[in-house]
């Protein structure tokens, strides 16, 4: 568990995540990006479904942090919402989990605490609390996660809407807690990803401007529109 922290400490984890009906969707795809970003030095991979990890597992080596997205009737928790999720990843050999770690109401009735506690049923597995705010870090602390992650920040209705990270909330739950925080969500840039590490953060994930090509398209089609609108196209 240690080693594992200690490999990740100050390093780049990209997260490969593609979805079903996208031209990228597709465990050996995912695997391919894992094995590109460790080829540009990447530490370790964030990865969503049991499929996609235990192909990243196999064919790229680095650590994985497995996540599960799934949509339950009844609550708009979405990231590995039960501990069943959670079983799931680590039945794969995810190397961390992670949750939503928001207040929010999750699936048949099942709380964040159950959920803990179930994880910790077996020794030597580190867990990943994703939060939107700074109490919800804390909170996430108080329940034995391992690592918080700003994921969520601007995903829940009650956190700050922003296009850019949220170094504040960064900032806050470094000075607040004694686990590792990791800055994850909307990190554009290189810049921004150091930037991450002198605001405190003991790793950054980076996901669409990696490892969403179609997302990343857009955003430049939609900038030479806009130029091309305001006449100043030759
Ligand atoms: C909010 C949510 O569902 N975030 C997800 C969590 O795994 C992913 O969709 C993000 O791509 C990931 O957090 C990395 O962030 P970014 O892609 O912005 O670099």
């Amino acid at each position: 568990m240690e080693k594992l922290l200690e490999q990740l400490k100050g390093q780049l984890i990209v997260s490969c995540q593609a979805y079903p009906g996208e031209s990228l969707y597709g465990s050996h795809i995912m695997t391919a990006m894992a094995n590109a970003a460790k080829d540009g030095g990447a530490a370790a991979i964030r990865a969503n479904s049991p499929q996609d990890v235990a192909a990243i597992k196999e064919g790229c080596g680095l650590p994985v942090i497995g996540i599960w997205k799934r949509n339950y009737v009844g609550s708009d928790v979405y990231i590995t919402p039960s501990l069943s999720d959670a079983e799931a990843l680590f039945a794969v050999g995810a190397d961390i989990v992670a949750v939503d770690a928001t207040g929010r109401v999750r699936p048949n009735g099942e709380t964040l605490e159950a959920l803990v506690s179930g994880v910790r049923k077996q020794p030597g597995r580190l867990l990943m609390a994703d939060v939107s705010t700074l109490e919800e870090g804390i909170a996430a602390e108080a329940l034995g996660f391992d690592l918080i992650s700003t994921t969520l920040s601007g995903y829940t209705p009650y956190s700050p809407q922003s296009e850019a990270p949220d170094f504040r909330l960064l900032t806050e739950l470094a000075a607040a807690v004694q686990v590792p925080v990791i800055a994850e969500g909307r990190i554009q840039d290189p810049e921004q990803a150091a930037e991450a590490l002198r605001a405190g953060a003991f790793a950054v994930v980076v996901g669409t401007v990696i490892t969403r090509p179609h997302t990343v398209t857009g955003h430049f089609v939609r900038a030479i529109r806009g130029a091309e609108s305001a006449g100043n196209v030759r």
